[in-house]
């Protein structure tokens, strides 16, 4: 027996399809994602607060789930929309299958809708916000109210909603670890973490490279953050708008006045800009895939990155001691920073991966080195 469900967009667009999640409402902002792969990962990162994530691949569901790929502990995506939905492989247990997981989450999930339809329609207008609605009696009128009803990202302040509310230590490293260190023996470096949404994979790689960890909460004071002398300080990737966060700002600020190491991901990295004194914009679609170029300015190679943003550090509002590093090759927007003056740099992308190539990991030596240098001085 199939459940019905829909999809209104802002714009009027509506979609007709099944449930294969959890019955009821959601609502968010409508984004694409053009990853092939990583669909636990891509539900699990907290960047995704308040967005219903559109996957363009279009047959989900064929690896079921497991407990390695969450990337943090549990579903932040508020919603899912697919075009089709593995229901044949007999073989996964009950919980390992992706409308279980969802059901068990209470994720609002629809499948069988025209998902190239609704990407065109997202690259043409920008980011629609949308509500999805689930159940044997889903009424288009009201899913419509409720899309429009939606007040959108811009403006959101979500990094402070989906923090930790408590410090944590984290040592675990990756599955493969690819530099030969042991995560958590020995570690050279305390690093703290500010946790703004952040995804595990971020602090296993920083585990692999000798990083004993502290993850602090979003809003933690640069004064608790220093009081625990630090070899350097990660500001992580995170959900909604980098703007409105006002303490981040401030704190991260005070930190780079003591010249400590300072390493941005994402929401971080658009922090740090704020910081510095530039500003940030939102964009028409955002960047959410698993292939999207960006080039290396310095020597000129290029990386094929994992992406997931719809804000960006505006190039024309950059001060004198910040030079841009990296640059997206689909749109030009800006995808790197360094400063001139602190050994602070951001990534707007996603080095960490999960899902995505890992051609963007030396960012994570270049964090070494620098705090390297910062502790032989
Ligand atoms: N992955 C992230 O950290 C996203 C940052 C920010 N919320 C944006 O959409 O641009």
């Amino acid at each position: 027996m199939t459940v019905p469900a829909i999809l209104a967009l802002e714009d009027g667009s509506l979609f007709r399809g099944i449930a294969i999640g959890a019955t009821g409402e959601t609502v968010g902002e409508v984004v694409f994602n053009t990853a092939m792969t990583g669909y636990q990962e891509i539900l699990t990162d907290p960047s995704y607060a308040k967005q219903i994530v559109t996957l363009t691949y279009p047959h989900i569901g064929n690896t079921g789930v497991n407990p390695e790929d969450e990337e943090s502990d549990r579903v932040w995506a508020a919603g899912l929309v697919i075009r089709d939905l593995t229901l044949t492989v007999s073989s996964w247990r009950a919980e390992q299958s992706l409308p279980d997981y969802l059901k068990a989450r209470n994720i609002v999930a629809i499948a069988d809708i025209d998902t190239r339809r609704l990407t065109r329609i997202l690259r043409d207008k920008g980011a629609q916000n949308g509500c999805i609605l689930a159940g044997d009696d889903v009424d288009e009128e009201k899913a419509l109210a409720t899309a429009r009803g939606f007040p959108g990202l811009k403006g959101m302040d979500l990094a402070r909603e989906v923090s930790v509310g408590e410090t944590y230590a984290w040592s675990e490293g990756t599955w493969d670890r690819p530099t030969g260190h042991r995560p958590g023996a020995d570690p050279r470096f305390h690093v703290v973490a500010y946790d703004y949404g952040c995804k595990r994979n971020i602090l296993r790689m920083l585990a692999d490279r000798g990083c004993k960890l502290t993850v602090v909460p979003a809003q933690t004071p640069a004064s608790d953050v220093l009081a625990m002398n630090p070899d350097g300080v990660f500001l992580a990737n995170g959900p909604g708008d980098p703007e409105p966060c006002d303490y981040a700002i401030a704190a991260i600020r005070e930190i780079l006045g003591t010249g400590l190491p300072v390493f941005g991901i994402c929401l971080g990295h658009q922090l740090l800009g704020l910081a510095s004194g530039a500003r940030t914009m939102k964009m028409k679609n955002g960047h959410h895939g698993a292939n999207h170029p960006v080039k290396n300015l310095e020597d000129g190679t290029v990386m094929i990155t994992s992406q997931n943003h719809g804000f960006a550090v505006d190039a024309d509002t950059l001060p004198d001691n910040v030079k841009v590093t990296h640059v997206s090759l689909f749109d030009g927007t800006l995808q790197g920073i360094h400063r001139t003056d602190v050994p602070a740099f951001g990534f707007q992308g996603h080095p960490e991966a999960s899902p995505g190539p890992h051609d963007c990991a030396p960012l994570f030596d270049h964090f070494i080195e620098l705090m390297e240098a910062h502790g032989a001085r």
